[in-house]
């Protein structure tokens, strides 16, 4: 496996809202970066998005006009894949179908040197289906940025059932290199964010159908009523509808019906333990 401190240049496949993102945090860190998407027009664009998310990062005074120059430098668009034959590390963010990474990792399997480790970035797909079409499934781990990447904090590493410890510990490694704070999911579907975050935006939209309440509404009173940034359907505009019903359909296939109340809850309940009030509920509270 090649070290962190023997990666100098990211493969990034995908110059989408999450890939291009990628692209600009790893270069903003001092990365080399080669950018691939299927055409021309969507490398440009993903290039686009990098020179106005720097630009602005400039204008607030976070980035000095020469880091962002030198950011800007990092990343090379490409239309070819053979044009990451030379990264050291490859991280996957196109669209959210199995079939279509599938063949992107049989791809990148033939095309990069063999200890170079491969990430995707799935929102919900299994690592290790994903890690199957190669011959390094130990080499390949999920690295899930959020979205906004330049701006959000949380990369979430997800460890499929072939991934080796030290290429787990090098995902962390790399997502802290390039300025995030991780946390670790078993790679069951949904993971920890989108397991629990995509019923809730399922039921806000549900909500609203059912004429609940306005649309300002529904997010108004999530934001005030919860202390989220986002309400629900904000939050799904800014992931992308797409995207979400992707996820929300790996879920359905993958866990079936998740709205009964859980066991666990009822158990807690039954047993007196009802949250802060009572001092205990999932944790414990001082009195
Ligand atoms: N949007 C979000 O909020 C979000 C958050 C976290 C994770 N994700 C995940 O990140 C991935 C990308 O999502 P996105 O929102 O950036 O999607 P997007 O639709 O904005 O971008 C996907 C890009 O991938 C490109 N693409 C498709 N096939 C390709 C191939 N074979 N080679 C290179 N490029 C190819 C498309 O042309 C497109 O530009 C998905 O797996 C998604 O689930 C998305």
């Amino acid at each position: 496996m090649r070290e962190l401190d023997e990666i100098e240049t990211w493969g990034v496949v995908g110059a989408g809202t999450i890939g291009h993102g990628i692209a600009q945090a790893a270069a903003t860190s001092g990365y080399d970066v080669v950018l691939r998407d299927v055409e021309e027009e969507l490398v440009e664009e993903g290039l686009q998005g990098i020179e106005s998310s720097l630009s602005r990062f400039e204008e607030k005074d976070e980035l000095t006009s020469e880091e962002a120059t030198a950011a800007r430098e990092r990343v090379t668009g490409t239309t070819d894949l053979a044009d990451l034959a030379d990264c050291d590390f490859v991280v996957e963010a196109i669209v959210e179908n199995m079939e279509i990474k599938q063949d992107v990792f049989a791809e990148l399997d033939e095309t990069v040197e063999e200890d170079v480790v491969l990430a995707t970035n799935t929102s919900t797909l299994s690592i290790t289906a994903i890690a199957s079409a190669t011959d390094r499934a130990e080499q390949v781990v999920g690295l899930h940025f959020m979205n906004p990447v330049p701006l959000m904090e949380g990369v979430e590493v997800v460890v499929g059932e072939r991934t080796s410890d030290a290429v787990a510990q090098l995902a962390h490694d790399l997502a802290e290199d390039v300025g995030k704070t991780t946390w670790e999911s078993d790679d069951k579907p949904g993971f920890v964010t989108n397991r629990v975050l995509m019923p809730w935006i399922a039921e806000g939209i549900r909500a609203f159908d059912e004429g609940v309440a306005t649309k300002a509404d529904m997010d108004r009173g999530m934001k005030l009523g919860t202390n989220v940034p986002m309400g629900p359907l904000e939050l799904a505009d800014h992931i992308g509808l797409d995207i979400c019903l992707d996820a929300m359909q790996t879920l359905h296939e993958e866990l079936g019906d998740r709205y009964k109340p859980p066991y666990l809850l009822k158990r807690k309940v039954e047993a007196g333990d009802l949250g802060k009030k009572s001092g205990r509920g999932f944790y414990e509270y001082e009195e």
